[in-house]
C-alpha cells in the first residue's frame, strides 16, 4: 500500500471525504491482466487527463498514484490556494466598503478557521469528480502505491508487475528545498503544509516572489498577518513585463505587505519562541522576527525512486528529458506536465497529456512547441500573459508595436472599483498579427482568453476590434486595444480621401 502521506491533513470531516475520494483507505489494487496500451504514473492533472482520454478512446489503461488523486493542483496547489484567495478578497472588499458606498463593519474579525474550513470543503467537493471509484468505473485500472520501472516495458507497483506498450510519466514536481542555513531546524511551511494551518500567523515571512510567494503573501496579508515578502530578484514575477510586476509590487505595498526586493534570506534560527531570519540586501543584513516562514522558491521534478535508469529514460535536475513530441529517451515512454516542462501549470499539464495520448497511441505528430499557452498569477490585480514578450520578439528579429489600454479607461472597471492595471497587446509592426499580450486587471485570467483564441485562430488585432462585447464588461479593454490599432489605419491619405468623398456626397 502507499505511504501514509494522506495522514498529513488535519482530519476534519471534509478531509475524511477527500481521502475517501482520492485515496480510499481500503482500496484493493486490481490484478493486472496482459499488457496495457498505456500505464500512467501519477494521477495529477496530466495523468488523469491522459488516462481518461485514452480509456475513452478504448485503450486498456492503468493509472498509478502514490498519494492523493488530483495531484498538487487539487490537494496542495491551485484549488486550496484560490479558495483561500477568494476569502482574502472578501475581507479586502469589506475593509474597502466605504468606497462602494457601504459601511465597513466596526469590528472586522477575520475567522481564519472558517476560511480554511471553506477551503477544505471546496477541495473535497472538487475531488469528487476524480474519485478513485469514479475513475475505475470508467474502465481504468487504478493502483495505489509507489511506481518504479522494472525494465523498458514494465512498471512495478505494490508488488505487482504491469507490462505496457506505452507508458506516461506524469509524476509532477514538489517544492524545492531551500538551501538556507538553519531553515530546516527552525521549521517552515511550503505548499504541502501551509494549507494545514489552523491559525493565521501574526508575523509571516514569505521567501520567494514568484507566483506562489506573491499569491500567498497577499492572501495572508488580507487575512490579517503582518507579511514580509523577500525576493532575491529586483522584481516580482521575474518573467513578466516590468510594468506588470511594478503594478503588483505597488498593490502589495499599499495593502501592507513589507516588500523586500533584491533581498536574499541567508540564515534562519530560533530565539525566544520566534523565528529570526537574516535578510541580505546589497551588503546590508537586517534581522527580522516572525512566527512562521513560507517558502515559494520553485519546484523540483519528482523523479526519485522511479528507477528511470531501468527503463533507459534520461533525466537531470530539471526533470525528464523529452523531445518536442514528449518522447523520452525510451521510445515506449513519454512524459507530460511538471515532471518535464519548464512551465509548471495545470492547463499545460493537461494539454501535454493530450499530446501524449495522440502521439503514443495513435501515431500522432503533435508538438509541444505548437501550443499557445496563457498563464495567470491570481493576485489582485491578476497578471496574465500569452504569447511572446516584446523582448523575446525583438530577439527573434521581429519588430514590435504595442497597443495599450489602461483599465481606468474601461467603464466597467471604473464601476467595479477595479481600475488598476492595463491591457497590452503586442503586434508585429506594420501588421495586425498578434504576437502576445499582457493583461493586468482584477479578472485578467478571464480576459486573456480572447487574445489566446485570436492567436490560436490566426485572428488579427483588427478583427478582434470587430468582436462585439456586451457593455459594460471589463473584457471591453481587449476590444479597446483593437480599436486603438484600427485608428492607426486612418492614415492622412485615407482621411483626405474619405473627407473628399463625404464632401462630394453633400453636394
Ligand atoms: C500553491 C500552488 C498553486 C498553484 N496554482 C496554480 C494555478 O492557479 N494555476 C495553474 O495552472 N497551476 C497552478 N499550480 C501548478 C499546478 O499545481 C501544477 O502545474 C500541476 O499540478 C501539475 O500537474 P502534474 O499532473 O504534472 O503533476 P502533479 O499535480 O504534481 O501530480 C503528480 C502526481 O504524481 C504522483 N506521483 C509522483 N511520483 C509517483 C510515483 N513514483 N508513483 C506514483 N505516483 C507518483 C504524485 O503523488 C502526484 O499526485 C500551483 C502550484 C502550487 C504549488
Ligand atoms: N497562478 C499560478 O498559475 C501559480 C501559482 C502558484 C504556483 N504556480 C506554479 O508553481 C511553480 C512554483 O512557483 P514558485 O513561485 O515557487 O517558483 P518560481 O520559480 O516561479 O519563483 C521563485 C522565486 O523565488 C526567488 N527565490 C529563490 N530563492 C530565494 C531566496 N533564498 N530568497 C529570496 N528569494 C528567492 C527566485 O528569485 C524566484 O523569483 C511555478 O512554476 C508556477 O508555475 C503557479
Amino acid at each position: 500500500m502507499a505511504r501514509d502521506r494522506t495522514a498529513a491533513f488535519p482530519v476534519d470531516r471534509n478531509d475524511v471525504e477527500l481521502i475517501q475520494h482520492a485515496h480510499p483507505p481500503h482500496w484493493k489494487n486490481p490484478e493486472p491482466d496482459g499488457p496495457y496500451n498505456l500505464v500512467v504514473i501519477g494521477a495529477g492533472p496530466a495523468g488523469l487527463t491522459a488516462a481518461r482520454d485514452a480509456a475513452g478512446l478504448g485503450a486498456k489503461v492503468a493509472l498509478i498514484e502514490r498519494n492523493l488523486i488530483g495531484g498538487a493542483c487539487v490537494n496542495v496547489g491551485c484549488i486550496p490556494s484560490k479558495s483561500v484567495i477568494r476569502t482574502a478578497r472578501l475581507y479586502a472588499d469589506m475593509r474597502d466598503a466605504e468606497s462602494f458606498g457601504g459601511d465597513t463593519p466596526d469590528r472586522l474579525h477575520v475567522d481564519f478557521q472558517r476560511a480554511m474550513r471553506r477551503m477544505r470543503q471546496i477541495r473535497q467537493r472538487i475531488s469528487r469528480a476524480d474519485s478513485a471509484a469514479r475513475i475505475a468505473s470508467e474502465g481504468i485500472d487504478v493502483f495505489f502505491g509507489d511506481a518504479r520501472f522494472a525494465g523498458p516495458d514494465a512498471v512495478i507497483v505494490a508488488g505487482k508487475t504491469l507490462r505496457f506498450m506505452k507508458a506516461l510519466v506524469a509524476t509532477g514536481a514538489s517544492a524545492s528545498l531551500p538551501a538556507i542555513p538553519g531553515l530546516a531546524e527552525t521549521g517552515y511551511l511550503n505548499n504541502e503544509t501551509v494549507f494545514n494551518l489552523t491559525a493565521c500567523p501574526p508575523r509571516l515571512l514569505v521567501i520567494g516572489g514568484g507566483p506562489l510567494g506573491c499569491e500567498a503573501a497577499q492572501a495572508f496579508c488580507l487575512l490579517g498577518a503582518k507579511v514580509i515578502l523577500a525576493q532575491r530578484d529586483p522584481m516580482f514575477l521575474p518573467g513578466e513585463e516590468r510594468d506588470a510586476a511594478q503594478v503588483l509590487s505597488d498593490a502589495l505595498a499599499r495593502e501592507g505587505v513589507e516588500v523586500r526586493l533584491n533581498t536574499e534570506v541567508v540564515a534562519v534560527r530560533t530565539a525566544g519562541g520566534k523565528k529570526l531570519a537574516d535578510l541580505l540586501r546589497d551588503d546590508d543584513t537586517t534581522t527580522i522576527s516572525v512566527d512562521e516562514i513560507i517558502t515559494g522558491i520553485g519546484r523540483s521534478p519528482n523523479v526519485d525512486g522511479l528507477d528511470l535508469e531501468n527503463a533507459g529514460v534520461a533525466y537531470d535536475a530539471d526533470g525528464i528529458k523529452v523531445d518536442d513530441y514528449l518522447r523520452t529517451t525510451n521510445p515506449r515512454v513519454y512524459a507530460a506536465g511538471d515532471v518535464c516542462l519548464d512551465y509548471k501549470f495545470t492547463h499545460i499539464a493537461e494539454a501535454t497529456a493530450r499530446i501524449v495520448v495522440q502521439n503514443a497511441l495513435f501515431l500522432g505528430r503533435k508538438r509541444v512547441s505548437e501550443l499557445i499557452v496563457p498563464w495567470c498569477t491570481y493576485t489582485d490585480p491578476e497578471i496574465a500573459h500569452v504569447g511572446l514578450y516584446p523582448a523575446q520578439a525583438r530577439q527573434d528579429g521581429i519588430p514590435v508595436k504595442t497597443y495599450t489600454v489602461l483599465m481606468h479607461d474601461v467603464a466597467r472597471a471604473v464601476m467595479d472599483g477595479e481600475e488598476e492595471g492595463f491591457v497590452k497587446i503586442h503586434v508585429k509592426e506594420g501588421s495586425d498579427r498578434i504576437l502576445g499580450a499582457t493583461v493586468v486587471a482584477s479578472h485578467a485570467g478571464e480576459m486573456i482568453n480572447a487574445v489566446s483564441l485570436a492567436i490560436k485562430s490566426g485572428m488579427g488585432l483588427h478583427a478582434l476590434a470587430d468582436v462585439i462585447h456586451p457593455f459594460p464588461t471589463q473584457a471591453q479593454g481587449i476590444k479597446m486595444a483593437g480599436d486603438a490599432y484600427r485608428r492607426t489605419r486612418f492614415t492622412s491619405f485615407w482621411k483626405r480621401l474619405s473627407a473628399r468623398w463625404l464632401a462630394w456626397s453633400r453636394r
